[in-house]
Parts: C-alpha cells; structure tokens; sequence
C-alpha cells in the first residue's frame, strides 16, 4: 500500500491526559514544545485530525511562526500544509476555524455523509468520500499519496489515534509529557478504543527535555 509516512504528535499530561473530562482544549505543552511542534508540522505536507478534535478545540492547524512560513513559501510550498479532516458525517462546522482561508483542507466523509451538509461544505473544502460507515484511513491515506503528501502529521484525539494505530498506518509517535496533572477518570488519553489483544510495540527514537517536560519520539518496534 503507497501511503504517506506518518507520525501522531501529542501532549499528554503527568497523569496520561490529553484532555481534561470536558474534553476542552488544554494547554500541555511548554512554550519550548510548542515552538518544535510549530516547526513539524511546517515540515509536514498535511495535518490530520478527527472532528472529535474540531468540535473540541476549534484548531487553526496552521504554522504559527511566519518565517517558517516564508521557508515554505521559499521552497516552492504553499505557507500552511494541507488541512485534514476525518469527519465520517460532514459535522464539521461551517465556521470552523479549520475551514478558514489561511490553507487547503480536505475533509474526509464516508458514505452515511448526508448529500446536504457535503454540498455546503464543498464551497470552502475538498471532500473526499471514503468508507462505508466510517472513514476508511486506508484509502484516505492513498487519497493523500495521490494528492502529492508524503509526510503526514496525526494531531490527534485520542479516537483517531487508536485507528491510525490499529490499522497499522504509524511509523512514529512523538509524545510530550507535561509536569502538569489534569485528573479526571474519563478524561481521555493518547489512544481509546479498544485494548489490543497484543500490545503494540514501539522503541524510543530521541528523549529531549522542553522546559518542564519531556519529549519522546518512539519508533514502530
Ligand atoms: N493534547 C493533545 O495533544 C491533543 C488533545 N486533543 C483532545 O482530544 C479530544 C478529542 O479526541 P476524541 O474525542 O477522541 O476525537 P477525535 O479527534 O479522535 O475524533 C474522533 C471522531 O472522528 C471520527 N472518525 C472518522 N473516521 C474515523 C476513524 N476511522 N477512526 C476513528 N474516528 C473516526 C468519528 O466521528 C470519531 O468520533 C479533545 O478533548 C481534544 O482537546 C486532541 C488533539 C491533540
Ligand atoms: N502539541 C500540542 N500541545 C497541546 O498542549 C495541545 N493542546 C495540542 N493540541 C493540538 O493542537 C491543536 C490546536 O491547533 P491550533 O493552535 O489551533 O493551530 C488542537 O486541536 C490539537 O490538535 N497540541
């Protein structure tokens, strides 16, 4: 299968949390992390996250830094990566910050998408129908090939991550542990989903402090 390479990029907290229990947009990540997650996905062709993600935190998904921006520019890349979206209905809102003008975005639906909500989201998005019930990450990532993006960035949450590594699409995991404890037994962690019968293995790639944390590339074992 041709697919992008691709790496899930998180911030987790002291106590495992990507999110607090009402799953609202927490700040986990130091100022030093920020600024290397600015630069990845400035090195990424696209971003992807899942509408849980777009309902939650409303992201931009954009390069922050403008003179990471003009490097793009400067190699012949558009300033922002391409935008994606795995929204297997078409929720995605039509003020949605992702929909905005500052990049491409691609919004990935599967067949149970109503005709209606996809009309309207065609006039500021690419939509992509792929899957019957839910989005089909397999062919969404030959989609992706085929539209020219090799390096693909999984910003999260934690429903997309667990398919992304249950069907075997990861080749890397960056994760940010943050000196930070947000609590709450249902708020949610890096990966949902199901438990795997067999753990899935990865081994660590790089190890760096960020001001007060701790950032870990780990690599498919
Ligand atoms: N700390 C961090 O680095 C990050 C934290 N978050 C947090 O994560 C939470 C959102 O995570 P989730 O609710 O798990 O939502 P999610 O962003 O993982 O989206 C899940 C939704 O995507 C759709 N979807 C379509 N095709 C799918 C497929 N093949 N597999 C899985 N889902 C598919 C489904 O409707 C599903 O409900 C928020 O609280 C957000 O703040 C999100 C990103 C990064
Ligand atoms: N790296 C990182 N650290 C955190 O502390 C976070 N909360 C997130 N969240 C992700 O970044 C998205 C927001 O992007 P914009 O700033 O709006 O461009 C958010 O939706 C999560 O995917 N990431």
């Amino acid at each position: 299968m041709r697919r992008p390479f691709v790496f899930i990029n998180s911030a987790v907290s002291l106590d495992g949390k990507i999110s607090n229990e009402r799953r609202e947009q927490v700040k986990i990540s130091s100022p030093e992390d920020f600024a290397v997650v600015d630069k990845l996905r400035a090195e990424s062709d696209a971003i992807l996250v899942g509408i849980g993600t777009v309902l939650s935190d409303d992201p931009k998904l954009t390069v922050k830094n403008p003179d990471l921006r003009e490097e793009r520019v400067r190699q012949g890349l558009p300033p922002n990566p391409v935008r994606v979206v795995a929204d297997s209905l078409a929720r995605t809102p039509l003020n949605a910050q992702v929909l905005n003008s500052d990049a491409r975005t691609v919004i990935a639906v599967s067949e149970r998408a109503e005709g209606e909500r996809i009309e309207k989201l065609k006039e500021k998005a690419e939509i992509v129908v792929a899957g019957k019930n839910r989005v089909d990450l397999k062919a969404l990532m030959e989609y992706l090939w085929d539209a020219g993006i090799r390096k693909l960035m999984v910003e999260g949450g934690s429903e997309i991550n667990y398919t992304f590594i249950k069907e075997g699409l990861v080749d890397e995991i960056r994760v940010f542990y943050s000196g930070i404890v947000i609590g709450g037994a249902k708020a949610p962690t890096l990966v949902s989903g199901k438990s795997f019968d067999v753990p899935v293995k990865f081994k660590i790639k790089s190890c760096e402090i960020l001001g007060n944390g701790v950032a870990v590339v780990w690599s498919l074992r």
